[in-house]
């Protein structure tokens, strides 16, 4: 059963909202494309079937319940785990068989659920790191001081130092430092306070109004409601349900049938 939601989501900005409240984003042609993906884990069969489409210019989430294979789809998508059958179509290229930095360089940004930052390296070096087509831009940095202030505070700290909330700032900042034509996000709201759950879907908002590409694996389910337009559900490694956040948000039974979710949760 998945966690009851802390209503620590803030509302849309002004700009958002004018928009009206049953406003949906424009859905642009697939960025990327799922087929068939089936991936191994040593001898364990983990994805068996997993196929959907990231549409350009919105945020679709990836939802279930926890060990269906959400975070193995992600890191199948970034060649950390290796597809044995199926393709993986990223900008009209099948990337299926690439390795990780070359997926990075093609343009896809990957926050991870462990948050893989090094401890004993500054805040500065670790967003400097994430940057993987030349030098960062001052314009790109002063965004993200505006999104998490705390990132500038401690510049030159080790971000081992850093608390749990902090490290997941500086996570998403790694991915953010550079423009990126398509983030993954593995559940950022994770064991935070929330009032950091706040500061992150807001940063999250703000990258969606930009008209950025996300595909994000999110389990609280009031955070994936305020941020996703397409919602894709997951069960024992495949496919169950695709279709608009709207329709998923709407409807509780569904939410119960689909990933285990109360009405206290939706
Ligand atoms: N390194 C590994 N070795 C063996 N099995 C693994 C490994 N990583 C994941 N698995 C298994 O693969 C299945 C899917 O895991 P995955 O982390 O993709 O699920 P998830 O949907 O992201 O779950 P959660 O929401 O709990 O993070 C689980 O049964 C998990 O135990």
């Amino acid at each position: 059963m998945l966690a009851a939601a802390a209503p620590t989501v803030p509302e849309p900005s002004a700009a958002y909202q004018g928009r009206g409240a049953t406003w949906q984003r424009p859905v642009g042609p697939a960025l990327l494309s799922l087929d068939g993906v089936q991936t191994n884990i040593g001898r364990y069969h983990i994805l068996s079937d997993v196929g959907f489409d990231v549409p350009s210019g919105a945020v679709t989430m990836l939802l279930g319940r926890n060990g269906v294979g959400k975070t193995t789809t992600l890191r199948t998508i970034m060649g950390l785990w290796h597809a044995r059958a199926g393709s993986i179509r990223f900008a009209g290229e099948k990337i299926e068989h690439w390795p990780p930095h070359r997926i990075a360089r093609a343009g896809i940004g990957y926050v991870p659920e462990s948050m893989s930052i090094f401890s004993d390296l500054t805040v500065a070096e670790n967003v400097t790191l994430g940057a993987v087509s030349g030098p960062v831009s001052q314009q790109r940095l002063d965004w993200l001081f505006s999104l998490f202030p705390q990132l500038a505070t401690f510049w030159r700290v080790p971000a081992g130092h850093l608390s749990g909330g902090q490290k997941q700032m500086l996570a998403l900042s790694r991915a953010l430092v550079e423009k990126r034509r398509l983030y993954l996000i593995d559940e950022p709201t994770k064991g935070l306070a929330p009032s950091v759950v706040s500061t992150v879907v807001s940063a999250i908002r703000d990258l969606k109004l930009q008209g950025a590409t996300i595909l994000m694996v999110e389990q609280n389910f009031a955070v994936a409601r305020a941020l996703g337009d397409q919602c894709v559900v997951m069960d024992d490694g495949r496919v169950t349900w695709r279709g608009q956040m709207s329709d998923l948000a709407d409807d509780p039974e569904l939410q119960t049938r689909l990933m285990g979710l109360t009405g206290d949760a939706a």
